[in-house]
């Protein structure tokens, strides 16, 4: 199975690197020409993954036409881009396994069904899990959830990716992984607050556990399943990315809680945070679905410049309840 990958960002390469070990080919695209170049001349991706030998079987290419050779294509672009960077692609009945996190804004729909609307004819899987780039591309071990309807496929792709140092999990919950990937970025955006602002790691804590019930709850709502949302995709990566400053949603909030302005940390910055443009459309999702979603409707708030006192203190005064509810 010749694999393509369409982005060239931290997890684009590492997922490349993984696919190319054993000297197998692996065409990558990448947006920036300076990409394409430092790859193909240098074995690296200055710009996104530095310090990484990268295997010389990956070839970066600047043309999406020239994917179309590939026997499946692994989706690695920020969540809003997607959508038009798969409608240049000509795709027909070439399955996408969908790797980026987040929820379109506007239309509210999670990456699988953007890819479905823009690409019916194309079976639609998903990788998500606790996996930062550099561990992945460095060969550390990891483990993902390997998300795909057609039982078949599933085990192509997950033979094909699996490695010593790279185990997929198979399920058939699409959505269920999909959604875990998209909220666990809000939520660690509010523990990198919690973190800047000094507020402890009892707190850090609590938000991990209520922000889980959260996940937990929206997914079922969507039609995931809850058991998807507590394994690698939802809790796994949850747990990762609430505890590191190599998440860049933990140091996005990490900034805000040290009392800068999400405009002012978002300039700039050639990496992508992704629960900053998640949250807002997670917000109204939630809404639309009738779930309660407070801690990531505070992260919302610190966004749009609420200061935290008033945001945690307000978070802390609704009345008290049941913990299962
Ligand atoms: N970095 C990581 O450790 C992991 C990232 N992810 C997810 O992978 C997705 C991609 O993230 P990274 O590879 O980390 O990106 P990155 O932050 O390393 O790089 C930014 C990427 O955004 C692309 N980009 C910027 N503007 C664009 C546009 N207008 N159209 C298309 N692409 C554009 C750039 O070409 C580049 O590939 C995100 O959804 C992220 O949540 C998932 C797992 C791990
Ligand atoms: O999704 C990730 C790890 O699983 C990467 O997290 P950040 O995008 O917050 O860096």
């Amino acid at each position: 199975m010749k694999l393509g990958v369409i982005g060239g960002g931290a997890w684009g390469t590492a997922l490349a690197q993984v696919a190319a070990r054993g000297d197998r080919d692996v065409l990558l695209w990448a947006r920036e020409r300076d990409v394409v170049t430092s790859i193909n001349r240098d074995h690296v991706n200055a710009a996104f993954l530095p310090g990484i030998a990268l295997s010389p079987s990956i070839r970066a290419t600047g043309s999406l036409g020239e994917l179309s050779g590939c026997d499946a294509l692994l989706v690695v672009a920020p969540a809003q881009h997607v959508r038009a960077v798969l409608a240049e692609t000509a795709v027909g009945a070439t399955p996408l396994v969908l790797c980026a996190k987040g929820i379109e804004a506007g239309t509210r729909l999670l990456v699988g069904e953007v890819a479905q609307g823009v690409h019916p004819r194309a079976p639609i899987a998903v990788l998500s899990g606790p996996t930062f780039a550099h561990e992945v591309a460095a060969g550390q071990p990891t483990a993902v959830t390997l998300a795909c309807a057609d039982a078949g496929l599933r085990s192509a792709l997950a033979d094909r990716l699996a490695g010593p140092g790279f185990r997929p999990y198979a399920s058939d919950d699409v959505v269920g992984a999909e959604i875990g990937g998209a909220v666990k970025n809000v939520l660690a955006i509010a523990c990198g607050v919690v973190e800047g602002a000094g507020l402890g790691l009892n707190a850090r804590a609590a938000l991990i556990a209520r922000g889980f019930a959260e996940m937990t709850r929206f997914g079922v709502a969507r039609g995931g399943r809850a058991e998807t949302l507590g394994g690698l995709s939802g809790l796994g990566d949850l747990v990762l990315t609430c505890n590191s400053v190599n998440s860049r949603n933990f140091s996005l909030g990490l900034g805000l809680g040290r009392g800068r302005s999400a405009q002012a940390l978002l300039a700039d910055r050639r990496t992508v945070a992704e629960g900053a443009f998640t949250a807002p459309v997670l917000r109204e999702a939630a809404a639309e679905a009738g779930v309660d979603m407070p801690v990531c409707a505070a992260v919302c708030d610190l966004l749009e410049g609420a200061p935290i006192d008033a945001v945690v203190g307000a978070l802390l005064a609704r009345p008290l309840k049941r913990e299962a509810a």
